[in-house]
């Protein structure tokens, strides 16, 4: 041991401003039957109106609304009826004063209609005689041709990655591929004599199965990144170095976790040091401290704790949010989450922030409790029982029980 302490160390909101990576993944044509998620390089714009034409919004009577004013049960208007619109088809009736057509919702609106009245509030009395017993407003019952899209309006917008909705609204506009930002590829790379294939079956004392890589590769995954197994490399700086170089030149982050902590296993720290430049070595965070963030030829590399529980922590706050702005999104969706009552006073030391994992249970009330995890951020099992976590800023020095606070769920 040196007793070296990291030498650039930094919070979160500083590494969440400041480590900003230029790389943006490739533009591709996605169909949309791939898109889901994936996030448009560009504004996608309607070149025509949606729905294209007046619709009725209602199974009725295609009316002109001043032939219905003062309608009511006692004294209603009768108009004739015209004839009907075909679903689908151009209406071949046209509603003059003193007439009515009779029409299926989505149907086109006739020429010389303005509204249609609702068949409740209507009734055939006599064959080609209908009589209304409610008044409606001019435009009632109809969506007019742009009220859903008018032309060069923004379908989908730059950056920010696409929802259900948002393909029915291009498939409605008839748009079948969008330009989307390529899958970043994020290479994993382990390290640690200890450190074996998560396959292997008989552990010697002392090995572990490396967990880590696995987890990231779900976290990735969910960002909407490629994960990249670049395999377990041993504690050996060469082969380390060797090792990130190949992962550096076939994707667009690499993460690397254990190894880069003060003590006597910090070959990462050196080995990133050597290809390129490193922006912060430490971040005020528990659990995460040994974090390491640096820009080697524009591909962005996190050193990661050893620690499972404490690369994933990482990952989740600076990783993710990587991963979205290396794929073009600049809006990224917010995290599900939901306020609860903190159940246990919460210590914490000044000056860094704290991730705690929580699980929160919903009392009869319908208010929500969070039950703090305590435990060392060794075992994995506490983060695998969390529903979600809750910060403590830097500044305080821990949160009494019944705090309101906000916790951010897990996926
Ligand atoms: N004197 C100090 N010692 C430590 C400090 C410190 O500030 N001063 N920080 C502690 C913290 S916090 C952490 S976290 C660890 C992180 O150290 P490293 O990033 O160098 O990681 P390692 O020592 O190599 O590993 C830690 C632990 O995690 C296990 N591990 C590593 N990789 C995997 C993997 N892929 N899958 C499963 N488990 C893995 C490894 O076997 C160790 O048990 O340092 C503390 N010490
Ligand atoms: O950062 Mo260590 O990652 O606190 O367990």
């Amino acid at each position: 041991m040196t007793g070296r302490e990291f030498f650039t160390a930094r919070t979160v909101g500083e590494a969440l401003v400041g480590f900003r990576p230029e790389r943006r993944t490739a533009v591709e044509p996605v169909p949309l039957d791939g898109a889901l998620g994936r996030v448009p390089a560009a504004d996608v714009r309607a070149d025509a109106p949606l729905p294209g034409f007046a619709r009725s919004t209602v199974d009725g009577y295609a009316v002109r609304a001043a032939d219905t004013y003062g309608a009511s049960d006692g004294l209603p208007s009768y108009l004739d009826l015209a004839g009907a619109v075909r679903m689908g088809a151009a209406p071949t009736v046209t509603v003059t004063p003193g007439r009515c057509a009779a029409i299926p919702t989505g149907a086109v609106l006739p020429a010389g209609a303005d509204a249609v009245v609702m068949v409740e509030y209507t009734a055939e009395t006599m064959p080609g005689t209908v009589e209304v017993t409610r008044p409606v407003a001019p435009g009632s019952g109809v969506v007019q041709p742009d009220d859903d899209v008018a032309v060069g309006a923004v379908l989908v917008p730059a950056g920010r990655p696409l929802r259900a909705p948002d393909l029915g609204l291009l498939a409605a506009a008839g748009v079948t591929t969008v330009d989307v930002h390529a899958r970043p590829r994020v290479a994993i790379l382990s390290t640690g004599d200890e450190v074996v294939p998560s396959d292997t079956k008989e552990l010697t004392v002392g090995q572990v199965r490396d967990a880590t890589a696995s987890a990231l590769a779900g976290l990735i995954r969910e960002a909407g990144g490629d994960p990249v197994y670049a395999g377990i490399v041993p504690d050996d700086e060469g082969a380390l170095r060797s090792a990130l170089t190949d992962a550096l030149g076939a994707a667009d982050l690499v993460v690397v976790s254990a190894g880069s902590s003060v003590g006597a296993r910090d070959e990462t720290a050196a080995a990133v040091s050597a290809l390129g430049e490193v922006w912060c070595h430490g971040l005020a965070l528990k659990p995460g401290k040994p974090t390491m963030l640096a820009e080697c030829a524009g591909v962005p590399l996190i050193g990661l704790p050893g620690n499972p529980l404490s690369a994933l922590v990482v990952f989740r706050l600076l990783g993710v949010p990587l991963v979205r702005r290396l794929a073009g999104c600049d809006r990224p969706p917010p995290a599900p989450r939901v306020r609860a009552r903190l159940a246990r006073d919460l210590p914490s030391a000044a000056g860094r922030l704290d991730v705690v994992q929580v699980t929160v249970t919903e009392d009869p009330d319908g208010t929500c409790r969070a039950e703090p995890l305590f435990g060392p951020s060794a075992l994995l099992s506490v983060l695998a029982r969390a529903d979600g976590y809750l910060v403590v800023p830097e500044p305080a020095t821990g949160l009494d029980a019944g705090t309101d606070v906000e916790v951010v769920l897990h996926a």
